[in-house]
């Protein structure tokens, strides 16, 4: 067969049962969050919990009391739990303090270990050269001994394997949420917080990370690997607020910004803050977002939060900053622990917008760069490296989070570390390693989604197969079902511009009409974006149409699934994109990528992508939608190619940006987003919409009392 025709096959589609349809995620089953375990792992850690709970259940809870999770929102605390009181944190410290003592004799030997971890497909490894390991070992008092056996000597002949077997560690896991408490003896209030959120398992990521970042052993410089979903913003946060939890303690009088979290969106760094919020109630610790006009940075009494110009929320104009110098020393000012950014906003913030140099946070022992692959590519590089060193403490520790880290982001954290330690000077009060923790394969798309890839052609067919998407109701059996709430992905933002004017006139008026579909951009201004981000996660929106703004961190939890519209720049984009849906454990989420003539070469690491997460869920050779036929003749894409795609996307589809005068709201010519132009849509749809509200008249009439259903989602008619 000729390769064209061949490459241009669409995967297989398999359809989707009804019965699937139940098991949505936005019908809210939280399934168990973990991704990968094993019967005979699940017996172990059933035996090790059972022999825990029979000594007291404070904070574990039982599979029956968890709370359905809602539709997409997040979860709702009783507003009596998050009430800040002194006096009650205290007699929950008592109490637990006593559960506390009588787990401490649990640990587990280096088999149970090592069988746990390997059957969660967690992988820690110490990062640091052999040499250092071998002067400085760490972690668990098993690995100590090994590593203290004449290694010196062995180091220079140890063969490659040997090296990476030297380098592993099998440090205890997590077991339950309970042992944060009674093993790592977080603080109490702290702890109650976790339990209310009401998850009873901990994910592969929380099981592997929170002992190290919690144990006895000297806090470790942590660079996490972990799937898109898997609960990380909770890996980070609790040990963070820990750690101020007792800063507070062992120094009452010190306070400022210890903490600093970095994300690459502004939506990501909102939503740390409120996961952030239900964990610091009561207990003295204080989490802010960033906004323009803050004023941060040492001021020789530590760090200052400028909190008047928090305030100043969501709207643009330049609060403290822009005050004349006698007004803002007037300004109150308040003390945050944990500040919450995008890279720019702070060093902005800290340079008096790159007119000084970069002030410094010497109070910061925490430093969490979350989606760090991305803030230390070029893009952020810079801004993340000021921010980094600008962390002036010898004490600092850094986590750099993420589901997809290239190895050159590796090579730059163990740089970056060496040469703040020699340029500072000043050692940190005690040796610590980096270590690296992996779960599941590296850079792979989530196991538990559904992976569509479809070939259309042209323009006009991905159009065309979007359509039909929207049309679940009128689908055939062998068509993809996508119920809403969904995500479609572009290339830019003229094209998401053109595709929500393309698509808002389909939805009938009957269903909400336009109001239903939202685009959502970085040109849009802050109070624009997070109204729609509000309306999305309640519900009201049922379809965003986006560009890569919303590719990483995003945690909207009932969602069905993702549409690329136009491929992704890169592998990495894919598994963050697709990420979207299927978030902990979920199953059910769909992710449909189009691929037309022009994005065949760009398609292969996609197609292994996918590959590779259907060999992770396991199934028939024939169940899976990647067939080898077309791995084997998908082309291979040069170094440089790849490169260039990244940076700049398909290049057909690189619209010069538009005036808003210019701007017809279809993009750029040869790559419109048009099958008809607007006037024609509304105008249909206008016809539509009186047919279909007269069909309804005649029905309530026929049936008088039965409720008419017009809100739910049925698809979209013809
Ligand atoms: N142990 C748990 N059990 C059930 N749900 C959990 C658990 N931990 C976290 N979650 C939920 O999982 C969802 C995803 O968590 P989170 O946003 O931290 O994922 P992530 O790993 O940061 O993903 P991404 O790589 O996309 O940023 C959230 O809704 C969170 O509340």
């Amino acid at each position: 067969m000729d390769a064209f025709r061949l490459l241009t096959r669409s995967t297989k589609l398999k359809p989707t049962s009804s019965a699937s349809d139940s098991r949505l995620p936005s019908t809210g089953k939280a399934a168990n969050p973990q991704l990968f375990r094993t019967a005979e792992t699940d017996k172990l850690e059933s035996a090790k919990n059972g022999k825990k709970r029979k000594r007291g259940a404070a904070i574990q809870q039982d599979e029956e009391d968890v709370p359905e999770l809602d539709f997409f929102s997040s979860n709702k605390r009783p507003a009596a739990s998050v009430t800040e009181t002194a006096a009650a944190t205290e007699d929950a410290e008592k109490v637990s303090a006593q559960d506390a003592a009588s787990d401490d004799d649990d640990s587990m030997d280096e088999v149970e270990r090592r069988t746990i971890l390997n059957s969660h497909k967690i992988k820690v490894t110490d990062m640091r050269d052999l040499e250092e390991i071998q002067v400085q070992p760490t972690s668990t008092k098993e690995s100590k001994k090994k590593k203290k056996k004449s290694k010196k000597e062995e180091a220079p002949t140890l063969s490659k394997k040997e090296q990476k077997r030297a380098r592993r560690l099998f440090p205890e896991p997590l077991l339950n949420f309970k042992e944060l408490r009674s093993k790592y003896k977080i603080s109490s209030r702290l702890a109650e917080n976790v339990a209310e959120q009401g998850f009873t398992v901990p994910t592969e990521v929380q099981l592997g990370s929170l002992p190290l970042l919690l144990g006895e052993s000297s806090e470790p410089d942590l660079l996490v690997v972990a799937p898109t979903g898997s609960g990380k913003t909770l890996s980070f946060l609790i040990p963070v607020i820990n750690k101020i939890v007792r800063h507070h303690h062992s120094n009452p009088d010190e306070h400022g910004i210890l903490s600093v979290v970095v994300a690459p969106t502004r939506e990501l760094a909102s939503q740390i803050v409120n996961e952030g919020r239900k964990l610091v109630a009561g207990t003295g610790v204080k989490i802010t977002l960033m906004r323009k006009g803050m004023r941060v940075g040492d001021n020789g009494d530590g760090n200052v939060l400028d909190e008047n110009s928090e305030e100043s929320s969501g709207s643009e104009d330049e609060g403290a900053e822009s005050k004349p110098a006698k007004e803002r020393a007037n300004i109150p000012v308040t003390k945050s622990d944990i500040l919450v950014t995008t890279p720019l906003m702070l060093v902005n913030a800290l340079s008096a917008n790159r007119t000084t140099t970069v002030a410094t946070l010497p109070l910061v022992r925490s430093l969490v760069m979350d989606e760090a692959d991305v803030l230390l590519d070029p893009l952020f590089r810079e801004q993340t490296l000021d921010i980094w060193k600008a962390c002036s403490h010898p004490d600092l520790r850094v986590g750099l989070w993420s589901a997809t880290m290239g190895s050159n982001i590796e090579d730059l954290t163990k740089s970056t570390i060496r040469e703040r330690l020699e340029d500072m000077g000043q050692k940190p009060s005690e040796p610590h390693p980096l270590l690296r923790l992996v779960v599941g394969l590296k850079d792979s798309a989530i196991p538990n989604i559904d992976h569509k890839l479809v070939y259309a052609a042209t323009e006009q067919g991905k159009l065309m197969g979007l359509r039909q998407l929207l049309r679940p109701a009128a689908a055939s059996a062998s068509d993809i079902r996508l119920r809403p709430p969904f995500l479609i992905f572009t290339q830019t933002i003229p094209r998401a511009v053109a595709l929500h004017s393309e698509l808002k006139y389909d939805i009938p008026a009957e269903a909400g009409g336009s109001s239903r579909i939202a685009v959502l951009h970085s040109d849009l201004s802050d109070g624009q974006r997070s109204d729609i981000m509000r309306d999305f996660r309640k519900g009201e929106i049922w379809i965003l149409v986006t560009t890569d703004l919303l590719a990483r961190g995003v945690d909207f939890r009932g969602i069905n699934g993702v549409v690329n519209y136009d491929i992704p720049n890169s592998a990495a984009v894919y598994v963050h994109r697709v990420g979207r849906t299927g978030r902990a454990g979920r199953e059910g989420g769909i992710a449909v990528t189009y691929y037309t003539k022009e994005d065949i070469p760009y398609v292969k690491s996609i197609a292994n992508i996918i590959d590779v997460s259907e060999k992770l869920r396991g199934g028939e050779e024939g169940e899976k939608s990647i067939q080898k036929w077309l791995l084997d003749a998908l082309p291979n894409l040069s170094k440089n190619s790849k490169k260039d795609m990244k940076r700049h996307g398909v290049k057909a589809r690189q619209a010069p940006r538009l005036t808003d005068k210019e701007d017809d709201g279809k993009g750029a010519r040869g790559m419109r987003i048009s099958t008809k132009s607007g006037f024609e849509r509304r105008m249909e749809n206008n016809k539509r919409g009186a047919i279909a509200a007269s069909r309804n008249r005649k029905a309530a009439a026929a049936v008088s009392g039965n409720v008419s259903d017009t809100g739910s989602w049925a698809g979209l008619d013809d």
